[in-house]
């Protein structure tokens, strides 16, 4: 069996398309269009290509995009004063602190210093409270992303075997909630899990967020199984995922390639987040 290759980059280019329609609908409703902040401190390798892509796809869409840089040795205050500063901006409905932060800040603080109505990465506590408790939230762009590619495979997940590898807060996490919001039965494995590829094997759907390139065997996959690849590893074969691609794709049912698989729906679902935040601070309908 060879697997469906699931074109991340046709299913963005659609969400980017209807997300461009209602931010058009917006600006007829409020006389004003979405305005989305990325905060980048220093420079970071894999944060830098997601800013170049990001920009243009904000302003594609119709919304205003603004770009604040701060030196890498920046003091957390600085930092800080910015967030407050953007908080109150009203042009402002979406604010993005590119992570990972220099490791003298506190990533944390900076988070839970954003206001949660703009927080359109969704890593705020009172977002990924929201999320588990299942009250409306703004849900992280990855994890999002990868459930609209999994919904393009399967209308219906319910009862289905779920394992996410990883269980970082930005991926892991958030991916469990979803699916378990879909009625799957879902398994976070990570570090420490004894026998990971039995556990891949009784799954119906592997979504594999390590950050370990290529660690994942074609022959831990269920036949027919799908796999959502959340890597994106820069190695010197160039760029790879968390799954052995030639491996899994002669196994699985569907499989996301890397590139062009979950990279472009994060940036798809950043734009939705931002047209989500800006409707609900402007009371008006959310038309996705
Ligand atoms: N607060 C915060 N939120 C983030 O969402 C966030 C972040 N910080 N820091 C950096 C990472 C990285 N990231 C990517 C998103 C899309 C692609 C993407 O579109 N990749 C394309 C192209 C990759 C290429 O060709 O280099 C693809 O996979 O097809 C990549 C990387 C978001 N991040």
């Amino acid at each position: 069996m060879t697997a469906s290759i699931i074109d991340g980059k046709a299913v963005a280019a659609t969400l980017r398309s209807q997300v461009a329609e209602g931010v058009a609908t917006f600006q007829a409703q409020t006389g004003r269009a979405p305005g989305l902040a990325v905060v980048l401190v220093g420079e970071d390798a894999a944060s830098s290509v997601y800013v170049r892509s990001k920009g243009k796809a904000t302003v594609a869409a119709g919304m205003i995009s603004v770009e604040h840089r701060l030196p890498a040795d920046a003091e957390q205050a600085a930092l800080m004063a910015l967030v407050a500063a953007l908080n109150a901006d009203p042009a402002i409905d979406g604010i993005l602190v590119q992570l990972p932060l220099p490791s003298h800040m506190d990533a944390q603080a900076v988070i839970s210093a954003i206001d949660p109505n703009k927080d359109v990465d969704g890593f705020h506590p009172a977002n990924a409270g929201r999320l588990a408790t299942g009250l409306p939230a703004l849900v992280p762009c990855t994890p999002l992303g990868c459930l609209m590619l999994l919904r393009s495979v399967h209308p219906s997940l319910s009862g289905l075997d779920a394992v996410v590898v990883g269980r970082s807060n930005i991926v892991g996490k958030p991916m469990a909630q979803l699916l378990l919001g879909e009625s799957c039965t879902v398994t976070i494995a990570h570090s420490r899990t004894r026998d990971l590829p039995a556990r891949l094997r009784a799954a119906d759907i592997v979504v594999a967020a390590v950050g370990i390139p290529q660690m994942i065997q074609g022959d831990w996959i269920k036949p027919g199984a799908t796999v959502i690849d959340v890597g994106i590893n820069r190695t010197a074969a160039g760029l790879v995922g968390d799954v052995d691609f030639a491996g899994a794709v002669e196994v699985a049912g569907a499989i996301t390639p890397v590139p062009g698989g979950v990279g472009p729906m994060t940036i798809a679902c950043l734009l939705r987040n931002t047209l989500e935040a800006a409707c609900r601070r402007d009371g008006v309908a959310f038309p996705l």
